[in-house]
């Protein structure tokens, strides 16, 4: 199947690079032999029928399997120079550095301020003042601020589905990650609220790489600058965006994004 590692690209550049990575839920192969490079201050997006990997490939990246026993991945993911599969790496620090954002709007049963503050109390020891910078820093980042200033004591909980998504998306940058991961965030809101992530996915990628899994082929199309292809947990097709979609190598790729599939 297809390779997505660059040609001739700056080392520099490559934020993940993941060779022959398999993945396994006990005795069932999710991801087969996935060879792919995650460029530095890009946005990379995952397409693909559901139940194709996309997901699962994306919780390699920061060793999210782990909470769930029987699942295992085989490989190599590098990152700074090493392996973040090796039994060595330290789980909590990589999280730190490749920070996630699911699905559902996740908000922890506390303030807006804390839900913020909860995470960052885990990496460092801020005093109150570097805190509040910290906090309205992050609320800023996600384009939240100017929503929820006046709410910092409200539970995240009382917060719209999309506030709560931009919420999570704060959180996840509030730790100064390296690396963000999407998955499919926003597929539980409304079109107002799926612009705004859109929006703030352009600006963030400025700072972050980003890697994101939609069923929403358009969405791929404004926020990417690659696009992976994913069939039966295996690469297909990788490149870059407007490439994928206007003049995909592989008919299966054609099929699927013309909604020729099945
Ligand atoms: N916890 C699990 N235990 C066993 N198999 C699983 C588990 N989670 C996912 N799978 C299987 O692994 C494969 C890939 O699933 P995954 O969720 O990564 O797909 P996806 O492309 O993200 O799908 P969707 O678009 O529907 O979210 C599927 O065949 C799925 O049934």
């Amino acid at each position: 199947m297809a390779s997505g590692n660059a040609a001739g690209v700056d080392a520099n550049k490559v934020t993940l690079a993941i060779s022959k990575l398999d993945f396994y839920y006990g005795s069932f192969q999710g991801l087969k032999n996935i060879n792919l490079d995650i460029l530095e201050g890009k946005v990379t997006a995952f397409i693909g029928p559901s139940g194709c990997g996309k997901s699962t490939l994306l919780r390699t990246f920061n060793r999210m399997y782990d909470l769930y026993p029987g699942q295992r991945a085989v490989g190599e993911i590098m990152f700074h120079g090493r392996n973040i599969l090796d039994a060595g790496q330290d789980v909590n620090m990589l999280r730190a550095k490749v920070g996630m954002v699911f699905q559902k709007p996740t908000p922890f049963p506390m303030s807006v301020y804390d839900n913020i503050a909860f995470g960052v109390r885990l990496y460092e020891n801020l005093s109150k003042g570097e805190m509040d910078e910290r906090v309205e820093w992050a609320l800023k980042k996600a384009a939240l601020w100017g929503e929820v200033k006046d709410k910092l004591n409200k539970s995240g909980l009382s917060l719209s589905g999309g506030q709560q998504q931009r919420l999570c998306i704060a959180r996840g940058v509030a730790v100064k990650p390296e690396v963000l991961l999407l998955d499919e965030p926003t597929s539980a809101l409304d079109p107002i609220s799926t612009a705004k992530i859109e929006e703030l996915i352009a600006e963030l990628k400025e700072e972050y790489t980003i890697a994101i899994v939609t069923h929403n082929m358009q969405q791929a199309a404004r926020c990417s600058d690659y696009t992976a292809y994913m069939y039966l947990g295996e690469l297909v097709e990788f490149g870059e965006t407007d490439q994928i979609f206007m003049n995909p190598v592989r008919k299966q790729t054609q099929d699927y994004i013309t909604g020729r599939f099945g």
